[in-house]
């Protein structure tokens, strides 16, 4: 689903401040290559967009069902280049905060063109994984609605493409874990090590509690890998 042509941001949030941006709490969290800003976007952005993607992506997925057949999630093909748009606006906002994305990600023509918008209701989560490796490294991930813990284990069985299928346990799972607390507003980001070498999930429970308590909505913005052409 494309969901952004011919939205405006301005027309649905009024004129973006990059005032907004100063001040932030900059937190490294101790994987290399994982960065968590606190806070980007103020309660009242967050609102907007939380409104924004409900009724771009899942005007008909209410929270009170867990039907298998529920709209969970939407796509987003095409360059986020444009900041007048919501989604080429949360690009943006990545250039911005520095350290966020290594240089070799700021440095590409089109920094992300495709984004995934997922939807967690109360109980739900999504397993631990590794990006598909059909996307470049530098995956930045937006939160609205809210709060939930992200889990992240260090890969150890070395098969990266047993990872990438979204499995919901290691068979050898590191005790070593990081967890960190994403909050509506808060930007992460994860390259190098943090994108390939750890999976990140949300677990269903955390601490005997359902992690997701209310509907979280988040934006996660990638770059297709540009296949080699094999015709020539
Ligand atoms: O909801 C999130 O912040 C993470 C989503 C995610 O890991 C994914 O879509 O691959
Ligand atoms: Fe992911």
């Amino acid at each position: 689903m494309n969901g952004d042509s011919g939205t405006l941001y301005r027309e649905l949030f009024g004129e973006a401040s990059d005032d907004d941006l100063e001040d932030l709490d900059e937190i490294e969290e101790p994987i290399p290559g994982l960065v968590v800003y606190r806070n980007v976007q103020s309660p009242k952005e967050c609102s907007r967009y939380f409104s924004w993607l409900t009724s771009e992506y899942f005007p008909d997925t209410p929270s009170n069902t867990t039907a298998s057949q529920r709209v969970n999630q939407g796509m987003h093909f095409g360059a986020l280049s444009d900041p007048d748009t919501p989604l080429g606006r949360l690009c943006q906002i990545c250039t911005t905060l520095s350290g966020l994305l290594p240089s070799s990600v700021l440095a590409r023509s089109v920094i992300f063109d495709q984004a995934i918008i997922n939807l967690y209701d109360r109980g739900e989560g999504i397993g631990d994984h590794v990006d598909l490796l059909r996307f470049e490294d530098g995956v930045v991930g937006f939160s609205f609605g809210g709060s939930v813990t992200m889990r992240m284990r260090r890969v150890v069985t070395g098969d990266m493409q047993r990872a990438a299928t979204y499995a919901q346990e290691l068979q050898a799972a590191d005790p070593e874990e990081v967890v960190v607390r994403l909050n509506a507003g808060d930007v992460y980001a994860m390259s190098g090590e943090a994108r390939y070498r750890w999976t990140h999930g949300i677990p269903k429970v955390v601490g005997g509690a359902d992690n997701v308590q209310s509907r979280r909505i988040s934006v996660t913005l990638r770059k297709l890998v540009v296949q080699a052409d094999q015709s020539s």
